[in-house]
């Protein structure tokens, strides 16, 4: 049983370790620092942990994460999700995959509408603290609050999970919607049934319906479908206007987790039956070279339909 915190209660301040030193965990460690904590960073090449510690925060790439933990020895302490994306191959969110590799059940994931450029300039924001377990995410939510970060806590792990990683995706769909100057109407009606299929989505995996509503959901699913600051958003934008995928993964200048998670979406046997008409035009396009155009035309010539279900 991971106790949390060095002597079994919250430590504070903390000694927190991030894996990851891109732009996210440079924005979280800052947070962290501003809140009296003691951050540190380690290297995903790495193969031992430097000192004690009393949590780790994970914050590579979502298809990174198995391989890295592989080559490190489980740390004793919780670990917090800040990654946003599905495993190819099994699906599995990042929790997953640390109780996986390392046989960890004490996991959180931290998601909502941050984009890291925003929170290094000091600009307020909220988002949510997730765990099963109640005392890990108070932890967490108390860790990372401050008056311009503002924290909220939810015992929906899987909620709060699958709507970071399926945002990636349906930023993709923002992208090519604003790329191919669809107005704002189609941009509103778009993201209003990204919505309903990432929910049905998160849904059949056993996520609360309020969640796909909340901060980690629809908060960052309007952030990421409607602003250039997302390098999803960007991807569509410019495979919208001709460029290959190729050269907008390049161009993306950081990861691009929307792409295998969209890959991983399409792959999960849990999701055969789910209605995902988007996700599923959106693999198309990335991966089976469908044109974008001809995509467009089967989402709107489908048969008429009710709302919901
Ligand atoms: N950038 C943002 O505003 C936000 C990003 N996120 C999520 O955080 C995660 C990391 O994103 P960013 O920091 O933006 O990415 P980034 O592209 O800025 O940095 C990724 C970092 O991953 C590590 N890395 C690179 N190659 C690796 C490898 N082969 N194996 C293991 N680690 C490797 C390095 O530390 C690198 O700096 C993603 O899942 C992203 O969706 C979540 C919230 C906000
Ligand atoms: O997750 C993010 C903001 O919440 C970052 O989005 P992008 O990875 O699309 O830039």
């Amino acid at each position: 049983m991971i106790e949390i915190g060095r002597k079994g209660a919250a430590a504070w301040p903390a000694r927190v370790c991030l894996l990851g030193e891109g732009r996210w965990g440079t924005a979280a460690g800052a947070i962290l620092s501003e809140n009296g904590h003691q951050p540190f960073f380690v290297h995903h090449a790495e193969t031992a942990w430097p000192r004690n510690f009393d949590l780790l925060c994970l914050a590579i790439p979502v298809q990174h994460v198995r391989e890295t933990l592989r080559r490190l020895p489980a740390p004793m302490v919780p670990v917090v999700s800040l990654g946003k994306g599905l495993e190819v191959g099994t699906g599995f969110r990042v929790t997953e995959i640390v109780r996986d590799a390392w046989g960890s059940e004490a996991v959180a994931a931290l998601s909502g509408p941050n984009f890291a450029e925003e929170i290094l300039r000091g600009l307020p924001a909220a988002t949510v603290a997730a765990s099963r377990d109640e005392a890990l995410a108070a932890w967490v939510q108390q860790l990372f609050h401050n008056r311009r970060f503002r924290v909220y806590r939810s015992a929906d792990l899987i909620g709060v999970e699958i709507g970071g990683a399926l945002k990636n995706v349906y930023g993709i769909a923002g992208g090519l919607c604003a790329g191919l100057e669809l107005g704002e109407n189609a941009s509103a009606s778009l993201l209003t049934r990204c919505l309903a299929e990432m929910s049905r989505l998160g849904l059949c995996l056993g996520g609360r319906p309020e969640t796909f509503a909340g901060l980690s959901g629809l908060g960052d699913l309007i952030l990421t479908a409607r602003s250039r600051q997302s390098r999803n958003f960007l991807l569509g934008y410019q495979l919208a206007q001709g460029i290959s995928l190729k050269e907008a993964l390049a161009r993306a200048g950081g990861v691009v987790e929307g792409v295998p998670t969209t890959a991983s979406v399409r792959e999960n046997p849990l999701f055969r039956e789910i209605k995902k008409p988007l996700a599923e035009e959106i693999y198309q396009i990335l991966f089976e070279g469908k044109e974008i155009r001809r995509s467009l035309l089967d989402l709107l010539e489908r048969e008429a339909a009710p709302e919901l279900g």
